[in-house]
């Protein structure tokens, strides 16, 4: 017997591997297998199992088997390949996706060091400066060290000539060590009585006299009724030691054994549950959908509903119905830590059936996740991004939350995929429907709807007719002619917030930058303050006193004078957060004024607990970056404001408008969410700007109207598929050689694809990397599907692999890019 296995690595073939007799039984389609590799031992997937093979060359043996039950099967298996084919990654890179991290077992390259050899060698060196003492140096203080550690350390990777002399002189030998899983069910010691409890009592006088102390844990023993207790706990309560507990059982008192325990995510933020009468509208969509449900049919709808007007109660009652059917949902919503109000009221309606998952969750509490809904125990998944690759066998029903959020597209690891997207083609081969929901549909989405892809439902009222807020749009330039201007603060704004404050009514403030301030200008040169690593300006971080890189997080103390020619006029530019909290604390001394961006949300708890106060009143005010805009739910919040509308206006990005009309509405929708009216105040420079106008008339079909007419006219999604080619290197040279090289292997395809020429990446340098740019635009009409683009891609690669002399620069493909920057 045969098995075909494909491994996270850039090979866009399976191998073949014999099945050991022994292993017949547990390998499948669909687990995970350990297995030699070149010279090392990877895990890799099942794919295929097969009684013949053509295969002449040498077949290696499985050598472990990982999973005891598949982890995919045919129908999931379609889905990994569709995200393989359309993101242009290996069909092993793609299933990586479905495993919890740090299950997989790998070997790795160790050096094991012969130390008092060593040391003598490096004594005996008499160039100091040479590569290979700077090896010794290294080897000399341990025993053993990983190749990849030992080539960080001396800066350096053609280490392996150097290496492969010292295993000559015998000072070290090179081993290929298998690690396991990082991550494993937690086990944990449970202690039961051995003996039943009339046998003990009889023993008890005499034990006590001499260890009185096995008497104490006897009798929390029996008073548990036959229960077993965790060690440590019964050790903890009756102030025992270990040993007390092996005396007894030595003894046969007592039997101590391993549990499995359920890691789970703790929840901070907790709601009452309440239920509602569902509202005419949202029974309509109810209506619609659960048909779908029910038998089975794929169908995709756009959910536009205003903001406010219960779509999270509509997503839960669709849940019920497919529960009902057996079957389980999966509900992704952008950047989970960031919504717990929408995760507490599945847990208020479901209770265990829900399980979350998301970064901020440790390995163990992932993993165990995982496994529940592996199992079937758990059958509503909610989480971010990620959570679109849960084990679930029986899907009746996927919901995307804010189906605009750009959060949904992975933009760092491979395959850059956008769960959105993907979320529709994994509803095709489920066989159920996929709900889209927002309040302001991505471009791509509503158009997607008008040409009939998705079926259009709305919700076009608040809840309790609550009425949308009543929005202003403040000039700044105007108002700081007439003098009604104090630093970042409107007086409008500030008249208002005062109002609030008075009324205990709740305020949210949005600046969208963290930070104090966002540029260091030198007055007399003209230089701004920039990172090493990164072409953007550091950021003024008052609270830490310290100056940030945003990109890449490198932190230097505040210089005292211009970097660049030591003046001491340096001018402090761009407004953050953390001014806009320093400046409001000042105006209004006595206002409890909490903060909400990734500097102030390190723990887990943190944001949680935040809300909670913010809902009871016991905080005045929240000012955040967009953090804030994200489906918060507080009846008291009757005032929004933004400090300045500018932050995503002006972003180089075809985007840049869409982003700017989302954001605003979804934080103005903040506001006035119950019976009392709300409002919102937005301060401008760029009151005109069509963008603005359409938040301002609350109009998202005029916007969308007036967006899609650009997007046709310029060429952009969603009439055309864009790819994005990124070369990488610490070398400009190589970085831009390889660009250049990768345009020469697209040139063939020009006659049907607009490929930019490449230009420099908007932030050039990144984390000490140049990067360089191609865009690659296919028509819609003429290549609907994008086979041709992902084919000319692949192609050019081939291409670029015979003909260019920079094949070892990074080199990545983004189908479908968010932002083009
Ligand atoms: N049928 C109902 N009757 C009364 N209240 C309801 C009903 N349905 C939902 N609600 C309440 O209305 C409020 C708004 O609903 P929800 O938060 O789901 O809005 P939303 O459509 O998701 O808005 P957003 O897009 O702004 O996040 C919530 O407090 C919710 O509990
Ligand atoms: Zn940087």
């Amino acid at each position: 017997m045969f098995a075909e296995v494909v491994f996270a690595l850039p090979f866009r073939k399976a191998f073949t591997y014999e099945i050991p007799s022994e292993l017949k039984k547990f390998v499948k389609e669909g687990v995970r297998v350990v297995a030699p590799f070149g010279k090392r031992t990877l895990t890799g997937f099942v794919v295929k199992i097969s009684k013949t093979t053509q295969v002449k060359d040498e077949i290696k043996q499985i050598r472990e088997v990982l999973d005891d039950e598949p982890i995919f099967n045919k129908t999931l298996l379609k889905f990994y390949e569709w995200i393989a084919d359309y993101y242009l990654c290996s069909l092993g890179e793609a299933l990586k996706l479905l495993v919890p991290q740090g299950t997989e077992v790998e070997s790795k390259r160790k050096i094991s060091i012969d130390k008092n050899f060593v040391q003598q060698l490096l004594q005996n060196e008499n160039k100091k400066n040479t590569l290979r003492y700077k090896i010794l140096q290294e080897l000399s203080t341990r025993e053993q060290i990983t190749f990849s550690t030992l080539q960080k350390a001396v800066g350096k990777k053609n280490i392996y000539s150097h290496i492969r002399n010292l295993v000559e002189e015998s000072a070290v030998t090179v081993i290929d060590e298998i690690e396991g899983a990082k991550v494993k069910p937690k086990k944990v010691k449970y202690v039961r009585l051995a003996k039943d409890v009339k046998e003990l009592y009889s023993t008890l006088p005499e034990l006590d006299r001499r260890s009185p102390k096995q008497v104490k844990l006897l009798l929390v023993l029996i008073e548990a009724k036959g229960k077993s207790l965790p060690a440590a706990e019964l050790l903890h309560k009756t102030e025992t030691s270990k040993a007390a507990l092996d005396s007894l059982e030595k003894k046969g008192f007592v039997e101590i054994f391993e549990k499995e325990v359920d890691r789970r995510y703790k929840e901070h933020y907790e709601e009452v549950h309440q239920e509602f009468v569902l509202t005419e509208q949202q029974n309509k969509v109810i209506e619609e959908i659960s048909p779908k449900i029910k038998d089975s049919v794929f169908q995709s709808y756009l959910l536009h509903g205003v903001t406010g007007s219960g779509k999270t109660q509509v997503y839960i009652e669709l849940a019920k119905i497919a529960l009902e059917q057996n079957k389980s949902v999966l509900i992704l919503v952008p950047e989970i830590s960031l919504t717990p109000q929408i995760t507490s009221r599945f847990y208020n309606n479901f209770g265990d059936l829900v399980t979350v998952l998301h970064s901020r969750m440790s390995a163990g509490e992932r993993f165990d996740s995982w496994r529940r809904i592996h199992k079937g125990k758990s059958r509503i998944v909610v989480g971010a991004r990620s959570a679109l690759f849960a084990p679930i066998f029986k899907l009746g029903l996927i919901v995307v939350d804010e189906e605009h959020d750009a959060s949904y597209k992975q933009q760092d690891m491979i395959p850059k995929y956008n769960a959105r997207d993907s979320a529709v083609v994994l509803g095709s081969i489920h066989n159920c429907p996929v709900v889209l929901g927002s309040a302001t549909p991505s471009v791509e989405s509503r158009y997607n709807a008008e040409i009939g892809k998705y079926k259009l439902l709305t919700l076009p009222l608040r809840i309790d007719d609550a009425k949308l807020p009543a929005i202003t749009l403040v000039n700044v330039n105007a108002e700081r002619r007439k003098g009604r201007m104090d630093n970042i603060f409107s007086r409008t704004l500030l008249d208002k917030i005062e109002d609030r404050l008075k009324k205990k009514e709740g305020v949210i403030i949005l600046q969208n930058r963290r930070g104090f301030s966002t540029q260091i200008y030198c007055e007399d040169c003209g230089e701004i303050e920039m990172c090493e690593n990164c072409s953007v300006p550091m950021v003024f971080h008052i609270n830490k006193n310290i100056i940030q890189c945003h990109y890449c997080g490198l932190e230097k103390p505040v210089p005292n004078a211009c970097t660049h020619c030591g003046s001491i006029n340096i001018k402090y530019f761009g407004t953050g957060t953390e001014r806009v909290e320093d400046e409001l604390q000042f105006y209004f001394p006595n206002a409890r004024i909490s903060r909400i961006d990734s500097d102030s949300i390190t723990r887990k708890s943190y944001l949680s607990n935040l809300l909670l106060s913010f809902g009871k009143g016991e905080i005045d005010i929240l000012v955040g970056t967009q953090m804030v805009s994200k489906g918060l739910d507080f009846s008291r919040v009757t005032l929004v404001g933004v400090i300045s509308a500018e932050t995503t206006l002006w972003l180089p990005d075809f985007r840049a408008d869409e982003r700017t009309f989302q954001l605003l509405t979804q934080v103005a929708g903040r506001a006035g969410r119950s019976k009392i009216a709300g409002e919102v105040i937005i301060q401008t420079q760029n009151e005109k700007h069509f963008a603005l106008q359409k938040v301002l008339q609350n109009d998202y079909d005029g916007f969308y109207r007036r967006e899609i007419v650009d997007r046709e006219r310029l060429g952009y999604p969603p009439f055309t598929r864009l790819a994005l080619i990124e070369t990488k290197d610490k070398s400009d040279q190589k970085a831009k050689g390889a660009a250049i090289d990768f345009r020469k292997a697209l040139k063939k395809f020009e006659s049907h694809l607009k490929i930019s020429e490449p230009t420099t990446a908007l932030i050039y340098k990144l984390k000490g990397f140049y990067r360089y740019h191609i865009l690659i635009k296919s028509s819609r009409k003429s290549d609907p599907s994008g086979k041709f683009l992902r084919r000319a891609v692949i192609e050019a690669f081939t291409e670029f692999n015979r003909i260019s002399r920079f094949k070892d620069v990074k080199l990545f493909y983004d189908i479908d890019p968010q932002s083009i920057m």
